[in-house]
C-alpha cells in the first residue's frame, strides 16, 4: 500500500491507473477509522480494481466553536487498518496544500443542506462540499463510498455531482452499528462511560419510530412526540433535531407514507450525535 501526500503525485497516480485501464474506487475519510469506514473500504474493493482511502480533517466544515482541534488523528494506526481492509493508496494531503494562502473558491449548496445539520451547522455542507470537490478532482476516481449515517452528506454530495456534471458514481452504504446499536463514530470515543449507556437510546428510538410507523399510524407529529418523550427520558440527552422526512429529497412529510426516512441529532454532554433510519 502506498501512502501519498502530494497533490500531484495523486493526480498523477490516478492518472497512471487509468491509462492502463484500471477502475478507481474512492472512499474519503477524516481518519480514526472503525468499522463503518472499513465496510466502505471493502464494498469498494469488490467493485474496482483500485482503492484510494483519503484521510484529511478537513478544516471548511468546522464551525468555529466545533472539535477540529480535538478531532482523533493518528495517520500510523489508520494506515494499517485501511491496508488490511484492501486499500491500494492512502491519500492524505497537508491542509496548505488542500488551501493555499489566498485560497478563494467557495461552493454554496443551496436547499438540500438547508434542513437537518445543515440548519445547526452554518456553512458545513459548503465546506464538505468543495473539499469533495477538490478530492474528486485529486483522486479522478470512477466511483466514490459515502455512509449512510452521514445521509444528508450522501443528498449533498449527489446534488454537487449531478449539478456540475461530475462523472463520478456515488455509492451509498448501510450503517455499520456496534452491537448494542449505536451507530459507528469516530466521535463516540468522545463520551465517558455513563454517556456511552445513553448513546444506546439514539438507536433504541429510531426503532421505536420505525415500529410505530409499521402499526400504520399516520401522524408524523404524533410519531415526533412520542420519540422526543422517549430520548427526553434520558437527562443527559439533549436533542437538537427530530425530523421525519422523504429519504431523497430530504423534505418533511405531512403523512407517514414510505419511503420515509426518521434522522435525529442530539448532544450527550457536549459531544453531538446523528443517526437515521430509512423505512421503504
Ligand atoms: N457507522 C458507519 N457506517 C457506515 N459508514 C460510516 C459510519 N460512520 C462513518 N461512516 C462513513 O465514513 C465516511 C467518513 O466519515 P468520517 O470520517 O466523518 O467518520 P465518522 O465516524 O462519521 O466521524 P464523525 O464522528 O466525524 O461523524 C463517511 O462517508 C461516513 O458516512
Ligand atoms: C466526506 C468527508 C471526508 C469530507 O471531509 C467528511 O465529511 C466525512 O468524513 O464524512
Ligand atoms: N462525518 C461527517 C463529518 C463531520 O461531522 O464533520
Amino acid at each position: 500500500m502506498k501512502i501519498i501526500r502530494q497533490l500531484p503525485e495523486m493526480q498523477a497516480y490516478a492518472e497512471q491507473q487509468r491509462a492502463l485501464g484500471k477502475t478507481l474506487g474512492f472512499v474519503p475519510t477524516m481518519g480514526a477509522l472503525h468499522e463503518g469506514h472499513l465496510s466502505l473500504i471493502h464494498r469498494a474493493k469488490k467493485e474496482n480494481h483500485q482503492v484510494i482511502v483519503s484521510i484529511f480533517v478537513n478544516p471548511t466544515q468546522f464551525g468555529v466553536n466545533e472539535d477540529f482541534d480535538q478531532y482523533p488523528r493518528n495517520l500510523e494506526a489508520d494506515s494499517a487498518l485501511a491496508k488490511e481492509a484492501g486499500a491500494d493508496v492512502i491519500f492524505s494531503p497537508i491542509a496548505s496544500d488542500m488551501y493555499p494562502a489566498h485560497f478563494s473558491t467557495r461552493i454554496t449548496m443551496g436547499t438540500i443542506a438547508e434542513g437537518l445539520c445543515g440548519k445547526y451547522r452554518s456553512g458545513h455542507f459548503d465546506g464538505v462540499a468543495i473539499v469533495v470537490n477538490k478530492l474528486f478532482h485529486l483522486v479522478n476516481p470512477h466511483r466514490a463510498y459515502f455512509g449512510q449515517k452521514d445521509a444528508q452528506q450522501v443528498q449533498v454530495i449527489r446534488q454537487m455531482v449531478a449539478d456540475l456534471n461530475m462523472r463520478v458514481e456515488i455509492i451509498a452504504c448501510p450503517i455499520i452499528r456496534e452491537a448494542d446499536g449505536l451507530a459507528m463514530s469516530s466521535r463516540n470515543a468522545y463520551l465517558s462511560e455513563k454517556e456511552r449507556v445513553s448513546a444506546r437510546l439514539l438507536n433504541q428510538a429510531l426503532l421505536k419510530g420505525c415500529q410505530y410507523i409499521k402499526e400504520g399510524h399516520e401522524n408524523p407529529q404524533e410519531l415526533h412526540q412520542m420519540m422526543k418523550e422517549f430520548l427526553e427520558s434520558d437527562p443527559q440527552i439533549q436533542i437538537q433535531y427530530i425530523e421525519i422526512l422523504h429519504p431523497t429529497t430530504l423534505e418533511p412529510v405531512s403523512t407517514l407514507k414510505t419511503p420515509l426516512m426518521i434522522a435525529l441529532a442530539v448532544f450527550i454532554g457536549n459531544t453531538r450525535l446523528i443517526d437515521n433510519t430509512i423505512i421503504d
